[in-house]
């Protein structure tokens, strides 16, 4: 049964189509990149494909349930953009982890000792068992970003989709976090990513779909993808827009 299916999804914002009939899917074991240009709606369209955003047309189906009838969470991680999910959160790494956890109890309570050693397993596997105990606003962008993939872990989601993990972290983190997801992958994971640039998680992608102002421009191999930096352009744009928003994709 095939993660993800979305059909003909249309978003608006305030009367504008930002998303525009568009097809997605991610299959099992697949690692799919949606790319494009910022604000050619990859947030929003996966973020109406998980229900967080709602659609205007359109239908998803997970793991072959319709949207509206899925209730398995726990077999869904998602990594939102580092910049939405950090922005004033005073939490350490394991509390941002063990928040993954929630979705696997029935009610309020302690975490029971199968948690504890979820989020640990999940901390560990992302290099940050000695920072666990650090507040995440005092972490790099790296380690941020690593962190709230952890969370992800730790819920043992089989669909992973991540919005722009790489932006703002270095390149070393952008190797670790290549390896991270290729192991993931092997053991059977399937991934959605949103990004501008993939740098070293190039080789791992199966399929690319480009987003051009809401609509499917291209999907294929990742080499056949052109002007993959043209978002560069844009980006600049958007800065100038908003001239108090620092850095990659921080929107
Ligand atoms: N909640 C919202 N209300 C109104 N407009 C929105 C909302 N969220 C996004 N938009 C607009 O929808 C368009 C697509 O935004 P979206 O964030 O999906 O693009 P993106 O391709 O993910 O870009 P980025 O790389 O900047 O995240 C943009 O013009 C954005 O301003």
């Amino acid at each position: 049964m095939k993660p993800l299916v979305a059909r003909g999804v249309t978003v608006s914002f305030e009367g504008r189509d930002v998303v525009r009939g568009v097809d997605l899917e991610v299959g099992e074991g697949e690692f799919v990149a949606l790319l494009g240009s910022n604000g050619s709606g990859k947030s929003t369209l996966v973020r109406a494909a998980i229900g967080l955003v709602p659609m205007t047309a359109g239908t998803v189906e997970l793991f072959g349930t319709p949207l509206a009838d899925f209730r398995e969470r726990r077999r869904l991680g998602y990594v939102p953009q580092r910049s939405r999910a950090v922005a004033g959160v005073p939490a350490t790494v394991r509390e941002v982890v063990a928040s993954g956890r929630l979705a696997y109890r029935p009610y309020v309570g302690r975490n029971s000792s199968k948690d504890n050693a979820a989020v640990a397993a999940a901390i560990a596997r992302v290099g940050l068992a000695d920072r666990s105990r650090s507040a995440l606003d005092e972490l790099s962008g790296g380690m941020q970003q690593r962190a709230l993939i952890a969370r992800a872990l730790a819920t043992q989601a089989e669909l992973l989709v991540m919005d722009e993990p790489t932006a703002g972290v270095d390149h070393e983190n952008q190797q670790v976090l290549a390896e991270l997801l290729g192991a993931l992958v092997k053991e059977g994971a399937s991934i959605l990513l949103v990004a501008h640039e993939l740098g070293p998680l190039r080789q791992l992608i199966d399929r690319a779909v480009v987003l051009d102002a809401g609509s499917v421009t291209y999907e294929g191999p990742v080499d056949g993808v052109v002007h993959e930096d043209h978002s560069h352009v844009h980006h600049h744009a958007e800065h100038e827009r908003n001239p108090g928003i620092p850095g990659e994709g921080v929107i």
